[in-house]
């Protein structure tokens, strides 16, 4: 089930391309998937973020010429925004430190917890891939986008980064610096609650104690381990009543307002799971039943109007692609 990835650095030669543009789009993705704290995760459709960059020969940094979509205000400074800090570890490991990015990015991942940071470090990575005629393996990107991702994130783990460039489900160790795609799975129908209120990676690691119960702990390790025998069997009732964090899930949800109620109101509408979709603050309602699926979001969509809950609600299910290359959009 697990597959290989291409070792590092290719022996053919490669030939950069100068000043033709390319794009290429990396989706969103469920960090930890539940239990599976760091080293599990997941893309999901519909959410992703658009790069469409070139490279010339000139002075000075590299430049990004737009950010669009964001929902909050994202750092346009090279040497600060994830795209653009993995694509510049690339280009000068190829040896191109003269070759000089200008990019634009399309954000389209509206909140936190979803991997956004990471989308864009995906997209850096394989942009900088591909205008470089592909010298590199997938190892590669991987490290350069989990470099650029940790600088923003308070830690170095490779879940969200490996899923947004593999798709499916991955499987990471950040300890290692090794990860892989387990594989894609169909038949899980996902909801997401995305509260419209920013709360950084690296704020809510440090809510996790540096130690954890032991009980806690063998029960998040077993649900892992049941999670990856779902999508082995291909069994998505499995996957549904495997899909509980008891682990982390209680120090994180007091950081999410509205957390118990949404939860509640989720399972009524039919949900089979809620978990924290990566560190936070998007929640996701998990089920394997398209119709409970439509009633989960349109009962949410209506409680959350209600009460007046400032949470975005989206429907969406695995994306098994991973980082791709895309027509370039008309700018
Ligand atoms: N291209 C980018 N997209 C999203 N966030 C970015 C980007 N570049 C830098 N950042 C920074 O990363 C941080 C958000 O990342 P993180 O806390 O991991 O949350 P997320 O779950 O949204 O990825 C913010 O400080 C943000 O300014
Ligand atoms: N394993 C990380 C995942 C962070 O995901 P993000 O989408 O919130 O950046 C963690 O749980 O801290």
């Amino acid at each position: 089930m697990v597959e290989q990835l291409s070792p590092s650095v290719r022996s053919i030669p490669s030939t950069p391309l100068v000043e033709k543009s390319v794009s290429v789009y990396a989706p969103a993705s469920v960090g930890n998937i539940g239990p599976g704290f760091d080293t599990l995760g997941m893309a999901v459709t519909g959410m992703g973020d658009t790069l469409t960059g070139f490279l010339e020969k000139r002075e000075g940094a590299d430049r990004i010429t737009s950010i669009s979509g964001a929902w909050t205000s994202l750092p346009t400074d090279p040497s600060q925004n994830t795209a653009t800090i993995a694509a510049r570890y690339l280009l000068d490991k190829a040896g191109y430190p003269d070759l000089k990015l200008t990019v634009s990015i399309q954000k389209g991942v509206p909140g936190s917890g979803l991997g956004s940071s990471a989308a864009s470090a995906v997209g850096g990575a394989m942009l900088a891939q591909l205008l470089l005629g592909s010298p590199f393996g997938d190892s590669d990107l991987l490290d350069a986008a989990a470099q650029s991702e940790s600088s923003v994130s308070g830690g170095y783990f490779l879940d969200n980064v490996s899923a947004s460039l593999f798709g499916g489900i991955s499987v990471s160790n950040s300890r290692l610096r090794e990860a892989f795609r387990f594989g894609g799975f169909s038949g899980l129908f996902l909801v997401f609650l995305i509260p419209r209120a920013l709360l950084k990676t690296s704020e809510s690691r440090k809510a996790i104690p540096p130690d954890v119960p032991l009980d806690r702990a063998i029960g998040a390790l077993a649900n892992s381990a049941g999670l990856l025998t779902a999508v082995h069997l291909g069994n998505p009732d499995l996957f549904c009543r495997m899909l509980q964090d008891p682990l982390i899930q209680p120090y994180r949800k007091k950081l999410i307002p509205f957390f118990d109620d949404l939860e509640k109101v989720s399972r009524e509408a039919g949900a089979r799971s809620f978990i924290i979709s990566g560190a936070g603050s998007t929640m996701m309602a998990l089920t394997d039943n398209p119709q409970d699926a439509r009633t989960i979001q349109e009962t949410l969509e209506k409680y959350v109007q209600y009460k007046q809950i400032p949470v975005l609600v989206r429907s969406s299910t695995i994306d098994s692609e991973g980082a791709r290359h895309v027509a370039t959009p008309h700018l």
